[in-house]
């Protein structure tokens, strides 16, 4: 059995890896953290887990997390995460970061978006966990950085069209929705239900972190550096995400290329479906699993693609995703504890 600690289990993503791991034939939790909450039961917590949690929370400290795990989640905001995983990689623990704290090579980028990097060092050992790019990497390291719930969903549409350069890179614009839960559990005006509920809005137009880490891997697969348009939406839900990534298609390029190039690179995937011709896909197909289900459709009057793509921010975008590539790390099946079809409606 693989031993696993989860710091800032109080969270969302904290709760969705207990949902998760609750029922992973390989794995045992032992050890859960939260400040707020430290000596309370988790089932008190969150009485959904009566009966699937015995633990008690313990305060967020690399000792306590390290004590009895082989692998530490960390589900905690950015800044706490990088203040705490150079201790706990230095205690023998591989580490899971959910934040984006380990998602950038070059320190400078995440400085420019975030703030100053206090373990710089440790990102050229670091792995960006998108299984369908680096599952090999991530199976060896001992630090991977989990990505962000709006780069998985638009780097899973885009990667195949960039990669087989397919469309002109420097096109890419991405249009993306999220539920609300993609904010985390703490209280703030803009995720006030009557701020949200029965309206639809943009935010952070053009200047959304997660910007310079869908450029950074598309730069990565088409060798050079790019910038693409990204806008973020929040609509009423609670979960999910789905973003539409359009983009020129080179001149010649056709449909069967096109079909080629996904099929080719995900036909093989165990979480990524490719929906039917003329079927697109809701984020209702998706919800509680680490499925990406995709749809494409080639626009002829204006040349350009159009891919939609749907996931659960809570599961591939940020837990489920972060299980996938602990069972890499521990040499078990990727899939393990993930196989569970999603609900409907
Ligand atoms: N929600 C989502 O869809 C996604 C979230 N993420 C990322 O995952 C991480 C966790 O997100 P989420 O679960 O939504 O966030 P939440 O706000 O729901 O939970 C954060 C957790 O961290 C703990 N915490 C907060 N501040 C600190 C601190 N300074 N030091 C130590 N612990 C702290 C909290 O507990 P306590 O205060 O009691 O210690 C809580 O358990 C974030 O980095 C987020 O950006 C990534 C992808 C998707
Ligand atoms: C709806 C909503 O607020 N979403 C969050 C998504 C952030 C996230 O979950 O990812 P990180 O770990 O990269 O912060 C946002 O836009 O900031």
């Amino acid at each position: 059995m693989v031993r696993v600690a989860i710091a800032g289990a109080s969270g969302y993503t904290g709760f969705e890896l207990l949902r998760i791991l609750s029922r992973h034939p390989q794995v045992t939790v032992t050890t859960v953290t939260s400040r707020a909450h430290t000596g309370q039961a988790v089932a008190d917590v969150y009485p959904a887990l009566r009966g699937h949690c015995p633990l008690i929370f313990q305060n967020t400290t690399a000792e306590v997390l390290t004590a009895e795990a082989d692998l530490v989640f960390t589900a905690l905001p950015h800044q706490a995460a990088m203040g705490i995983v150079p201790d706990l990689l230095s205690r023998g623990v591989k580490v899971v970061d959910l934040s984006a704290d380990f998602r950038f090579r070059d320190p400078r980028v995440y400085e420019a978006w975030y703030q100053e990097h206090t373990a710089p060092d440790l990102l050229s050992e670091t792995v960006y966990g998108l299984p369908e790019l680096y599952r090999d990497a991530i199976a060896r390291a001992r630090l991977v950085g989990n990505p962000g719930c709006y780069p998985t969903s638009i780097l899973l549409a885009a990667a195949p069209l960039v990669k087989r350069r397919l469309v002109d890179p420097r096109t890419i614009i991405a249009d993306s929705k999220s539920g609300v839960s993609g904010a985390g559990r703490g209280l703030s005006l803009a995720t006030h239900f009557c701020e949200v509920h029965d309206g639809f809005k943009a935010y952070k137009v053009a200047e959304h972190r997660h910007t310079p880490e869908i450029e950074q891997e598309l730069s990565a697969l088409a060798g050079e550096q790019l910038h693409i348009s990204f806008t973020p939406h929040l609509v009423p839900m609670t979960r999910g995400i789905l973003s539409t990534v359009y983009a020129q298609l080179r001149p010649g390029v056709t449909g069967e290329e096109v079909d080629a190039a996904y099929r080719d690179l995900y036909g093989t995937e165990r979480f990524l479906r490719l929906c039917p011709p003329g079927r697109f896909p809701s984020t209702l197909q998706v919800r509680g699993t680490n499925y990406c289900d995709l749809a494409w459709k080639v626009d002829p009057r204006t040349d350009r693609i159009v891919v939609v793509s749907v996931i659960d921010n809570l599961t591939r975008g940020a837990s489920g995703q972060a299980v996938c590539n602990m069972n890499l790390m521990m040499g078990l099946d990727e899939a393990c504890g993930l196989e569970a079809a999603p609900w409907m409606p």
